[in-house]
C-alpha cells in the first residue's frame, strides 16, 4: 500500500529543487527542468556580501516569469505547473528594523505572490506568526503559503507547537522541511549512511506535520555524485512517509520523481481494493478479506486517494517536460 499520507492528491512535491538566487546560470536552467517545485534561496546559499544582488536577481527572474506581477502566479491558472517558493533570511537574523535582510527579502518578493515563503531556522510558533501577521497586514493573498525549516535543536523540541501554529497563522503554514546540515552542525551528529541518529529527528518532524495536516519534505543529500546513495535515501524518506525531497542539483530530480511517484504494484492493489468493496456481496461492510489480508474502509479511502493521485500525476507528467 502507498506509504504516503499526503491528503492532497493534487499537491505534488516529489522533487523540490533549491537554487541560489545569485546563480544566473542555474536560474536560467530552471525552464528545462522537471522538478515539481523550486526554492529560490536567499539564505545560506548566498554569501552575506551578495544578499542585495541575489535579491535583485530574483526580482528580475520573477518579473520575467510573470510580467503582470499583480496577477499572481501562473500556477493558479494552471499555466505554470512548478510551485515557486522563496527562502528568505530569518527575520531574527542580521540588522533589525527596515534594513533587516529577511524583511527586505519579503518586501522584494511579495509583489510576485510566490506560492510560498520558506522560513529558515524556525524555533517557535512566534517565528511563523510574525511572518503570517506581516502578510495579513500587507493584504497578501491567502494563496501565498508558509513553509518552515526545522533545523535547530530548539526548533525540533518545539516542532509540534510550530506545526500547530499553522492554525493560528491564518492557515498559511503548509509544509515542514528538516534542515539536517544545520541540525548536524548544532548537535554534533555525524553524517552516516542510513542516518541512524538523524532518523529520530526526521520522524518528529514528520509526525508533527501529519498531526496538523501539513506536508513534509525530506532534507537535502549533499553528495551530488553519489547516485546510489541518493536513491537509497529517497527510498528511506519515502518509507518514513515524506512527500518528497529537497534537492540541490538537477541530477537528483528524476530519481526523486521516481522514488516519490506511484509504484505500479501499489496502484494495482489500490484498484483491487476499490473493486472488492464495489462487489454487491460486500455492500455495507466495514471490513473484508482480500488476497489473504484484512482490508478496512480506511484502506479503501487510502486506495481512492492513491488512484486520484496517480491520475493527477499522469496528467501532470504528460504536460511537463
Ligand atoms: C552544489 C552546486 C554548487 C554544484 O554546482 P556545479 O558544480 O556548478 O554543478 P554542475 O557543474 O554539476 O552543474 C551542471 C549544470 O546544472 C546547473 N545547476 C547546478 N545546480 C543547479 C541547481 N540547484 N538548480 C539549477 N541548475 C543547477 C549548473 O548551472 C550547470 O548548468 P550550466 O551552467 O548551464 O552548465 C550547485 O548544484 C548548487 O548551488 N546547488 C544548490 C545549493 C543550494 O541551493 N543550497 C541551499 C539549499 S541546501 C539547504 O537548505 C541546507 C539546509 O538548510 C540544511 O541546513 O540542511
Ligand atoms: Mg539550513
Amino acid at each position: 500500500m502507498d506509504s504516503s499520507t499526503n491528503r492532497h492528491p493534487a499537491r505534488v512535491r516529489r522533487s523540490v529543487l533549491t537554487v541560489p538566487a545569485d546563480n544566473p546560470r542555474a536560474l536560467a536552467k530552471l525552464a528545462n527542468l522537471a522538478c515539481d517545485a523550486v526554492i529560490y534561496d536567499l539564505e545560506d546559499a548566498v554569501a552575506p556580501e551578495n544578499k542585495a544582488a541575489a535579491r535583485a536577481a530574483l526580482v528580475a527572474h520573477l518579473d520575467a516569469l510573470s510580467p503582470d506581477r499583480h496577477a499572481g502566479p501562473d500556477r493558479q491558472t494552471g499555466k505554470d505547473p512548478i510551485e515557486r517558493i522563496v527562502r528568505i533570511n530569518a527575520l531574527s537574523a542580521g540588522e533589525q528594523g527596515p534594513a533587516n535582510p529577511g524583511l527586505a527579502d519579503l518586501e522584494a518578493v511579495l509583489p510576485f505572490a510566490p506560492d510560498a515563503i520558506l522560513l529558515p531556522k524556525v524555533e517557535n510558533p512566534g517565528d511563523v506568526q510574525q511572518v503570517a501577521d506581516h502578510l495579513e497586514e500587507a493584504d497578501v493573498p491567502a494563496t501565498v503559503r508558509l513553509w518552515a525549516m526545522i533545523e535547530t535543536p530548539r526548533g525540533l523540541l518545539n516542532v509540534a507547537a510550530i506545526a500547530a501554529a499553522g492554525r493560528t497563522s491564518g492557515g498559511r503554514l503548509d509544509c515542514l522541511v528538516p534542515g539536517l546540515n544545520d541540525l548536524a552542525k548544532a548537535t554534533g551528529v555525524l553524517p552516516q549512511p542510513g542516518r541512524p541518529y538523524l532518523v529520530p529527528y526526521l520522524m518528529q518532524v514528520l509526525l508533527a506535520a501529519r498531526a496538523f495536516g501539513l506536508d513534509a519534505i525530506d532534507a537535502v543529500f549533499n553528495a551530488i555524485s553519489d547516485g546510489a546513495g541518493f536513491a537509497e535515501e529517497c527510498r528511506q524518506a519515502r518509507a518514513m512517509g515524506f512527500d518528497g525531497k529537497m534537492l540541490i542539483h538537477p541530477a537528483q530530480i528524476a530519481p526523486a520523481n521516481a522514488a516519490f511517484g506511484i509504484d505500479p504494484a501499489d496502484l494495482a492493489r489500490a484498484r483491487a481494493i476499490i473493486a472488492a468493496f464495489a462487489e454487491p456481496d460486500q455492500a455495507g461492510k466495514g471490513v473484508i478479506r482480500l488476497d489473504g489480508e484484512m482490508v478496512e474502509l480506511l484502506h479503501l479511502a487510502q486506495a481512492e486517494r492513491l488512484v486520484a493521485r496517480a491520475a493527477h500525476l499522469a496528467a501532470r507528467d504528460a504536460t511537463t517536460i
